[in-house]
């Protein structure tokens, strides 16, 4: 019924472009996504690195404040001092830093007075072998990364003095472990790497790593068949010689970067098109079902029909526009069958006489030539009883025209009753009526007398007296030989017999004569 220029096939056609669009979109920007993500997870991987790196930094910062605090103290000090002074050993030095720092999160302390001589972590050698060449001099307070006995640490050190003179070199340390590795590690959440002569001394990941050849080439590397994005994270104020420290993000984890994209991006189109859909199924619901509705009304409408509409509750602008055109249907409803009323009542009048309810003339006309097919086919007759009412004119004369009237109604009555319900009864004009039926002349003769009879018995109650009247009746039969002038040919014969019965002094019936040739 509808075709593509439709409102509801362009809300279909506008629903699945608009879907098509929101898949393609979000299919490229999936695809794009993987190379976005790519380079996204190489500057992730720089940024964590340089994380880690500002974390180291401010580590360093902090165990220098440390030792520092250490260095300081007045009471430390002043025994340091006077242990030097009086030459005894570090003991009460190690018991005082005990009671007040113990509590310090740090790995090793050592304190060397400047002859080298160790006041606290004398069993640190190797790390007190190499606070000794800075306590030779005076350096500025600081840290250095260092790869000793107990592996890579971090160390901070301090010059300590009493009043100008130089007491020896405090320094604290702090392993890097894995401990340490596990907590930098957080900032990034890849694996940070500890290398050491091209191998994995330290690492967060699986032990199974411990060992493995480090050689990455263009930031990259597999380990265990599975490729990692790698940046090296510098150690500052430290020598070659030192362990490397990396940052890596795994193909693994890029997946699952992916992965996640790919859920959203999934997510959304099926949000996307449901929203879509939903939109389109609300749009048809909410349009094309009002607009189907009015358009079954405007065909019927235009094909004449104005169909029972109906009202609707609803409230917007098709509501509105329904229960208008309801109204409207309505009320061309009703003047169609106005129309209709009076059109049967005009064609009543025109084929009906107003006073005594009979076909009139005009009808007769229209009317013989169907009757007179009608019976050529069927082979039978058509009869006619033209009938007159007799001294018409003197019930005029005497009783006024109005009870002329009166006889006339009560005259129609007598010939109705008299008449059978297929009979045809025509007011030629005046007092002047025919009665067209089907059959022959003996059956019309018998009509005809029951009908005069019937008008005999006519009395009208009038001022003056009982108005009575009788009828004069010629009776004939339409034959074959009239051909097409057969009603006036009929016609005639039946005047002819009506004036013979007016002539043979009226109240009476005569037949006409068949033609000669019938
Ligand atoms: N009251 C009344 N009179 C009518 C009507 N139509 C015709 N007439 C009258 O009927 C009378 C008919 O008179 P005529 O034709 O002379 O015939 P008649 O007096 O009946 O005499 P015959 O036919 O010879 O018996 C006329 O005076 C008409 O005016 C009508 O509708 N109402």
């Amino acid at each position: 019924m509808f075709g593509l220029h439709t409102y509801r096939a362009r809300l279909v056609i506008y629903v699945g472009l608009l879907l098509a669009f929101l898949l393609g979109v979000l299919s490229f920007s999936y695809y794009s996504s993987r190379g976005v993500i790519r380079g996204e997870a190489e500057r992730n991987v720089a940024r964590v690195a340089q994380q880690i790196e500002g974390q180291m930094a401010r580590e360093a910062r902090d165990l220098l404040e440390r030792v520092k605090m250490v260095r300081d103290n007045s009471s430390l000090v002043e025994y340091i001092h006077v242990v030097l002074w009086l030459g005894t050993d570090g003991g009460a030095v190690r018991e005082l830093y005990q009671r007040q720092f113990g509590w310090l999160p740090v790995h090793r302390v050592v304190l060397l007075a400047p002859d080298g001589r160790p006041l606290l972590g004398g069993e640190h050698a190797d790390l007190a072998a190499r606070l000794s060449a800075l306590n030779r001099g005076d350096p500025p307070d600081g840290h250095f990364y260092f790869r000793g006995a107990r592996g890579l640490e971090l160390v901070a050190y301090a010059t300590v003095r009493y009043r100008s003179q130089v007491l020896g070199i405090a320094a604290i340390t702090r392993a890097i472990d894995r401990a340490w590795l596990l907590a930098a590690r957080e900032a990034g959440g890849g694996q940070l790497f500890l290398v050491e002569d091209g191998r994995i001394a330290l690492g967060t990941g699986d032990a199974s790593f411990t060992g493995l050849g480090f050689a990455p080439a263009g930031n990259a590397i597999t380990l265990r068949d599975e490729g990692y994005l790698v940046r090296p994270i510098a150690f500052a104020a430290s020598p070659a010689a030192l362990p490397t420290l990396w940052f890596g993000l795994s193909d693994a984890e890029l997946l699952r970067q992916l992965t996640e994209q790919r859920n959203v991006i999934l997510g959304l189109a099926i949000a996307g098109s449901l929203g879509i859909l939903l939109v389109g199924f609300m749009l048809l619901r909410n349009f094309s079902a009002p607009l189907t509705r009015l358009v079954g009304v405007m065909q019927a409408v235009s094909e004449g029909r104005f169909p029972e509409v109906g009202e609707t509750s609803a409230r917007d602008e098709f509501g509105y526009l329904l229960n208008r055109f309801s109204a409207m249907v309505a009320s061309l409803r009703e003047k169609q069958e106005e129309i209709r009323r009076v059109h049967t009542q005009l064609a009543e009048q025109a084929t009906t006489d107003a006073l005594t309810g009979f076909y009139n003339r005009r009808y007769l006309y229209e009317l013989y030539p169907k009757l007179w097919s009608e019976a050529l086919r069927s082979d039978q007759h058509l009869v006619v009883l033209l009938i007159d009412l007799d001294l018409f004119k003197q019930i005029n004369d005497r009783h006024g025209h109005m009870a002329g009237d009166e006889v006339l109604r009560h005259f129609a009555r007598a010939l109705r009753d008299s008449c059978r319900v297929s009979d045809f009864v025509f007011r030629m004009g005046g007092e002047e009526f025919l009665v067209l039926n089907h059959g022959d002349l003996d059956g019309a003769q018998v009509q005809a007398e029951k009908i005069r009879a019937a008008v005999e018995r006519v009395a009208v109650t009038h001022e003056k007296g009982s108005i009575r009247v009788t009828a004069s009746i010629g009776v004939a039969r339409a034959e074959r030989v009239d051909g097409l002038n057969s009603l006036s040919a009929v016609l005639r014969r039946a005047d002819t017999a009506l004036y013979a019965a007016k002539q043979a002094g009226r109240n009476r019936v005569a037949v006409a004569e068949a033609p000669a040739c019938a």
